[in-house]
């Protein structure tokens, strides 16, 4: 299967509309691929808190809307990122779409683990609830969303629910990018998955992002890596390599399902 992972620079000078029209194009530009996938928060920036009030949208959105059409103009599964998305009885949260080829909005998963510490996202978003994966033709895929990356239940999770590709949009900062090359390898060698890492470019809100996004298989080889700028990372790669590296060095036989209480000291 193809992948292009499109990532994306975001920056405060560019009009949010003018974002989504090169979205479009970048998208449209990918026909013959099987999957495309979009960062976090692409839109809006993921750091630009001032702005996620005004610019949240609902699911069927401006953002949701054009997607659809580009994921069905050009007949591809679409990982588009994730929106602020507006709940009419809730708080926001930070969403991820994934379209069908048809232009089908086939699923959406609302980011669990929310960056910030007391403040920024962790205040602003509220908390997702449930683990979401999406069956394609191809694998299923298991949706994670920036730090989430962190947490390494939450793949586990994902795993036990079938998850074979992880797909995790993110808006990493430069400060910590070995953490996140780091972290998208160790998540792919410990649920023996592939690990598509889409992150954002540029500077929005004083905020230098990685670039950096990456495809690792799941024995941890990195396939496709690339730069700090804006730039779409191709790659391709066989699914059923999952269920060979599970077979073949077949270590999640081993978990321990109920680890053992800590020995009480007498
Ligand atoms: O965990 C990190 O270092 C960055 C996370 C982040 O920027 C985010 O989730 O938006």
């Amino acid at each position: 299967m193809r992948a292009s992972l499109i990532q994306l620079s975001v920056s405060d000078a560019e009009p949010v509309a003018e974002r989504r029209a090169r979205a479009d194009a970048l998208v449209r530009a990918q026909r013959g691929a099987d999957l495309v996938v979009l960062p976090e928060l692409w839109a809006l920036g993921g750091f630009a808190y001032d702005a996620w009030s005004a610019g949240a949208e609902p699911l069927d959105g401006p953002t949701a809307e054009l997607m659809a059409r580009a994921a069905k103009d050009i007949g591809a599964w679409l990982h588009a990122g994730s929106i602020v998305e507006r709940d009419p009885d809730g708080p926001v949260y930070n969403t991820s779409l994934v379209f069908s080829p048809g232009g089908d909005l086939v699923q959406t998963y609302r980011k669990i683990h929310r960056f910030g510490f007391d403040s920024g996202e962790a205040v602003a978003m509220g908390a997702g609830q449930e683990i979401v994966t999406a069956g394609t033709e191809f694998a299923t895929l298991g949706l994670a969303t920036c730090y989430d990356l962190r947490f390494p239940e939450l793949f586990r999770a994902l795993l036990d629910a079938g998850a074979e590709l992880m797909v995790v949009p993110a808006a990493w900062p430069a400060r910590r990018r070995e953490h996140w090359s780091l972290l998208a390898r160790a998540r792919a060698v410990e649920e023996q998955a592939f690990v598509l890492a889409c992150n954002t470019a540029g500077t929005h809100a004083g905020v230098e992002q990685a670039g950096y996004s990456v495809v690792v298989d799941p024995w941890g080889t990195v396939l496709a890596e690339a730069g700090p700028d804006e730039e779409v990372l191709t790659v391709e790669f066989d699914p059923a390599e999952v269920a060979r590296a599970r077979a073949e060095f077949p270590v999640l036989r081993d978990r321990l399902l109920g680890i053992p209480a800590p020995a009480q000291r007498r």
